[in-house]
């Protein structure tokens, strides 16, 4: 009979025997019988996806240049998880990014760091994002958003006010954080009819981008750790002050619109709304969707997505509109004349469908979205009824394939020198048929691509064209590398300690 000492050393043997050729198998698996094992890439990556927290969560959300030099040594196609393959093909986007008839689930590891996983964007099966999705069409169509214009234009003058402030004192204006609260303001009054007066605070609400920031950067490590976010709501606010004072403010504003939307569903009057007005929220409640859908969390998740989506993406365009337009006197010139014999009269500001006529403006709001991204991420997908070929490769149905705007939008072979900031780009002949624009999809394309995207897109001429036409502006301690995405955090974010994009208003413009 054996010892107990032999006993153990046997089970050892046979449990280290049993882990080795568990992780043989797995290699094996992956790296050989794999439908995805022709596709090349480093085999580090196709062994776990989880090689990228260094750069999501080491080097804080580097992983873009890290894809960037992958496909520069392994070509279009590169297989970067096991299941994950990301396309450098820029003829294969409208493959990959289909409407309706086509489905595409989405990548449910990008976002579930977010902890609003019954939000619309958050949503990964298809038939689920479509029903979610189909009951807030409507309030972002080109007329439903044509009728809030009003709203974008009252607090569009708020600003202005703000920038005459700015002109006596000659204080220089964080503009990132200005615009940061225009666009808060606004989604905000569209959401609950209860705008956040940011415009009115003396900063612009600093704390409000800090806690953006900080929970945008938190959600990539809750991609690693998906009960991070369920963790971080149910700490006592004593403690999120501690750790973060920035994020008590998120914090506070989740809870508040979680009671607004409470409120909202009971009919009870919220304080400060005004009276009778009607808000995407109400008409949630009011639907089609089925009754499981419209509890107090799921509206609430929807409320906060819409507020997030539709601040931090539309600031952080235009605070690298300001500072292009700024650093490049001949664009300024030109800009200014076109909008000079386009606005005579300043008080008569034509509509952003008018706006959106005048070539010059277009082709500066066109490149600044080709420079900056607005979701930096890579955009996962699957298609579930279908295999995609891309190049020499099948890539079968269930396989995660995603494409990056950055990198597309850095293609010389479309861009020649993508760094350069070329308005005049946009204004020549293959432009002017469509060729070119067909490649530019700042705000993805298909099923799931921008819900926000008129509203976007309403602000960004209004905005631009009010600004440079009313004010005479200089930048202040600005450079580029305060608007050069240094970080992906799903949202772009320019180097940590950037001062922001800053000016001074020198005058005014008759
Ligand atoms: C410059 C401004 C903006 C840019 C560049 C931008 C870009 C994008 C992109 C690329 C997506 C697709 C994300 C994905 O596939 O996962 C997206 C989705 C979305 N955007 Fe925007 N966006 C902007 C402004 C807005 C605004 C003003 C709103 C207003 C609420 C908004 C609301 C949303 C929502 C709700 C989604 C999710 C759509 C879905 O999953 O069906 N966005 N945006």
């Amino acid at each position: 009979m054996a010892s107990l000492p032999q006993l153990s050393a046997v089970l050892a043997t046979a449990f280290v025997t049993i882990v080795i050729a568990a992780v043989a198998y797995r290699l094996f698996a992956t790296l050989i019988l794999h439908p995805l094992a022709k596709v090349p890439g480093p085999k580090y990556a196709a062994i776990t996806k989880y090689y990228q927290f260094y750069y999501d969560v080491v080097l804080r959300g580097r992983f873009p240049w890290e894809l960037k030099r992958l496909h520069e040594q392994y070509g279009p196609v590169v297989r970067i998880g096991p299941n994950e393959v990301h396309v450098a093909e820029p003829n294969f986007y409208d493959e990959l990014y289909t409407g309706i008839a086509r489905p595409r689930h989405r990548d449910p590891w990008e976002v579930q760091g977010f902890g609003l996983p019954d939000a619309v964007l958050c949503s990964p099966e298809f038939d689920i994002h479509r029903m979610r999705r189909a009951a807030l069409n409507p309030y972002f169509s080109t007329q439903a958003i044509g009728r809030i214009e009003p709203v974008v234009r009252s607090k569009l003058d708020l600003l202005c006010g703000r920038l005459e402030d700015a002109l006596e004192t000659r204080k220089p204006v964080d503009v990132e954080l200005a615009f940061m609260a225009l666009t808060t303001d606004i989604i905000t009054e569209y959401c609950f009819a209860r705008s956040y007066n940011f415009i009115k605070h003396p900063d612009f609400a600093p704390d409000w981008l800090k806690a953006t920031v900080g929970a945008v950067e938190a959600s990539m490590l809750g991609r690693y750790l998906p009960f991070l976010p369920a963790v971080m709501k149910a700490m006592p606010p004593w403690l999120v002050k501690m750790l973060s004072p920035p994020m008590m403010q998120l914090v506070i504003y989740t809870k508040d619109q979680e009671s607004q939307v409470h409120a909202m569903k009971n009919g009870e009057r919220v304080e400060d709304m005004k009276q009778g007005q009607r808000t995407i929220i109400h008409e949630l409640f009011d639907s089609n969707l089925p009754e499981s859908e419209k509890s107090v969390e799921r509206i609430a998740q929807e409320a906060q997505t819409l507020v997030a989506a539709g601040s931090a993406t539309t600031s952080y365009f235009l605070k690298s509109v300001v500072y292009f337009v700024l650093s490049d006197p001949d664009v300024l010139k030109r800009l200014q004349a076109e909008l000079q014999t386009a606005i005579p009269d300043i008080k008569e500001l034509p509509s952003s469908a008018k706006l959106q006529s005048l070539p010059y403006l277009d082709a500066i709001i066109k490149e600044t979205t080709r420079t900056v991204p607005g979701a930096f991420c890579r955009l996962g997908r699957i298609a579930p009824n279908e295999d995609l070929k891309c190049g020499q490769y099948v890539l079968p149905r269930g396989t995660v394939i995603s494409m990056s705007t950055w990198i597309q939008h850095n293609d010389p072979n479309l861009f020649p020198e993508p760094e350069a900031f070329q308005p005049e780009r946009w204004l020549d002949k293959k432009a002017e048929d469509g060729r070119l624009e067909r490649y530019l999809v700042p705000f993805s394309k298909g099923s799931r691509g921008c819900l926000g995207i008129n509203l976007a897109r309403v602000e960004m001429y209004l905005t631009v064209a009010l600004l440079f036409r009313r004010f005479d502006l200089e930048l202040f301690e600005t450079d580029r590398g305060d608007v050069e995405p240094a970080h992906e955090f799903f949202l772009p974010i320019s180097k940590l300690g950037s001062k922001g994009v800053r000016v001074k208003v020198r005058g005014l413009r008759s």
